[in-house]
């Protein structure tokens, strides 16, 4: 149905091809997912597809891309839309309607299809996705999740044969990135759709996937297999297949379920490592489990304040360091939220939340898209007001304190960092930077250096990875040194290494007394760095306290490791890997 034939792409301004040498074929009624680190070129080839390249980003197509024998080259995207649908990775960029019961319509008026085979298929649709009851919504109000529900059900209303799809569970919440991956997985089935799908968070889709393209980048061609074949060979996978790799399982398994049935060795390797450690041999290093999150080596947790003398510590990280010399605010908290509730239009978006936030805890906020935690950071960082209830942070009132003496105490990186950055070099928006914060020249400069090693003064914002656009609003958001840091989404488009060095930085920067905040569908990025979990649901909190505890106790929350290794409370691939080590210098291997 899709079939690229020596297929190579090269942008105007660049001497090599961007892929090269993709020659597959994606047979009717099948679903192929492709991987690959960032920037090896997943989007462009999705982009071929659907004759957005090279007719709307220029560059140079050569070799042949054919869908249902329409040669692309031929073929501009509007005369391919009957048979492909798209949906790529910024929905906003999409949407051509202001509400959502018109979004849903409007690829079926473009087709010319019958009133009532639109209306009919509309309802299907609302239902099917859950948009019931948003469809008379304008779609600029709608959260994240639920402006990539209306995206993706706006491509299945005219019933395409073909569905090309860039990462589209980014922005949704577990429960339901498996719902829309189940209608999805229903087309190919039973409608024979066939679907080409891009996605970082493997976990979420390679059992879908009847074959898998990986694109391992530096030109080399795309290879195309049996998903636990690529999956073996793979620089990209999921931590169930991390956990396989570290076992020796083989076949990989690529499901919980399947990882669940091979585990018992496993299970008893850790249950001796643990009784070990319970013993007093080997502790430090077996305290990696879940349950040792917060204990010593992390040691600023909930429980535990840290005293702000030593908020001033040195820190691991270098470039930290120089950061260090102004005194913190010695309020015990670093935000005190008080029985707030938010209305926006009619809609109850938080309802009698009270919270406390410590120096040098990372929480992470997770619950259902539209929830409320976009609404939560930002009435922290004064872009909501409260309509009743009382927000502090560092003793201010965020919306009634000046934007420059409110950045010295609380920064937000938002869920797109391209809405921080305003100007047209790396260079202007670092000098920018420090004005407004009022720091040293070249503060913000050398914190980009640092996070972002080669990356030169006149670079565009706009040419940046994912990854190096969010990395540049951080260091953009930590020249004014806050010490409550709230991050929304921030793993959204980051592959699993950007994705390690976030996590990296973001401990560090709690280890240095920071608090920080994400608001987070990432199960794994939680499991790795949260130490607590506060889980929000229609506006209210619904649990809150050790990850370790709240996050393994939600089937929709946990992660892969916790459900494969349950009853036992691990919750990382890292920890696991650290105790079966330890047990080995133990002599328990
Ligand atoms: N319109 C364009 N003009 C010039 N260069 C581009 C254009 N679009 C993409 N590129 C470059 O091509 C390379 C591949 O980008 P692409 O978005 O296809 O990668 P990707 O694998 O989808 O990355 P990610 O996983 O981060 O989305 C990148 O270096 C990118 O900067
Ligand atoms: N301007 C607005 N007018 C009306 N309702 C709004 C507005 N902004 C947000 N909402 C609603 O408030 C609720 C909370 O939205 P919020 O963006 O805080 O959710 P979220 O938990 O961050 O969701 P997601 O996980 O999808 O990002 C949602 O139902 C959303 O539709």
């Amino acid at each position: 149905m899709i079939r690229f034939e020596d297929v190579s792409v090269t942008y105007d301004g660049t001497a090599e091809p961007t892929v090269r040498g993709v020659d597959f074929e994606v047979p009717e009624g099948e679903l192929v997912l492709l991987v690959g680190p960032s920037g090896t070129g997943k989007s462009t080839v999705l982009n071929s597809v659907c004759g957005l390249v090279p007719h709307f980003t220029g560059g140079t197509l050569r070799g042949r891309v054919t869908v249902a024998g329409r040669d692309t080259r031929t073929h501009k995207p509007r005369e391919l839309a009957d048979v492909v649908g798209t949906v790529g990775q910024d929905p906003l960029s999409h949407f051509v309607t202001d509400t959502v019961e018109d979004e849903l319509a409007y690829g079926m008026e473009s087709l010319g299809l019958a009133p009532d085979v639109m209306r009919r298929r509309v309802e299907e649709t609302l239902d099917l996705l859950g948009l019931t009851d948003l469809r008379d919504r304008p779609i600029t109000t709608l959260s994240g999740g639920q402006q990539q529900r209306v995206a993706i059900g706006s491509v299945l209303t005219p019933h395409p044969k073909v569905l090309v799809l860039d990462e589209p569970t980014s922005a949704l919440d577990p429960a339901a990135a498996e719902e829309v991956l189940a209608v999805i997985q229903r087309l190919v089935h039973d409608l024979g759709t066939t679907v080409l799908m891009a996605e970082h968070r493997l976990e979420r889709v390679i059992q879908y996937a009847d074959q898998v393209a990986l694109l391992p980048g530096q030109g080399a061609p795309p290879v195309l297999g049996d998903p636990a074949e690529i999956m073996a060979v793979s620089p990209v996978y999921p931590p169930v297949v991390d956990l396989g790799r570290l076992a020796g399982w083989s076949p990989l398994p690529l499901t919980v379920r399947d990882a669940r049935r091979r585990a018992g060795d496993l299970r008893e390797r850790l249950n001796a490592g643990s009784a070990d450690a319970a013993k007093g041999r080997g502790a430090a290093s077996i305290s990696g489990s879940a349950a040792g999150r917060d204990q010593p080596q992390t040691a600023r947790t909930r429980q535990q304040p840290t005293p702000p003398e030593l908020l001033g510590a040195p820190t691991r990280r270098r470039w930290f360091t120089r950061t260090t010399s102004t005194p913190r605010p010695p309020s015990p908290h670093t935000a005190e939220v008080h029985d707030v509730s938010v209305r926006r239009a009619h809609v109850q978006a938080l309802c009698h939340i009270t919270l406390t936030v410590t120096p040098g805890e990372t929480i992470a906020l997770m619950g259902r898209n539209g929830a409320g935690k976009s609404t939560l950071l930002n009435t922290l960082v004064g872009l909501v007001e409260p309509s009743s209830g009382s927000v502090r942070v560092g003793g201010a009132v965020p919306h009634r304190t000046a934007p420059k003496d409110l950045i010295r105490r609380v920064g937000l990186v938002p869920q797109e960092p391209r809405d921080l950055l305003y100007t047209d070099t790396v260079a202007a928006e670092c000098e920018a930077a420090d004005t407004d914060a009022g720091a040293a020249p070249r503060t913000c400069r050398s914190l980009v250096s640092e996070l972002l090693p080669g990356v030169s003064d006149d670079t565009h914002p706009r040419d940046l990875s994912e990854g190096q656009r969010l990395a540049l609003a951080l260091a953009v958001v930590l020249t004014a040194r806050p010490p409550l840091l709230l991050l929304d989404e921030p793993t959204r488009g980051l592959d699993y290494a950007a994705k390690a060095r976030l996590a990296t930085l973001l401990s560090a920067l709690a280890a240095d007394g920071h608090a920080i905040v994400l608001a987070t569908h990432d199960v794994e990025l939680a499991a790795e760095i949260a130490h607590r979990v506060i889980l929000l649901a229609d506006g209210e909190v619904i649990a809150d306290g050790r990850a370790a505890d709240v996050i393994v106790a939600s089937p929709s929350f946990a992660p892969q490791v916790s459900k494969i290794l349950a009853p036992q409370k691990w919750l990382t691939v890292t920890q696991v890997r650290e105790a079966l080590e330890a047990g080995v210098e133990g002599g328990l291997a």
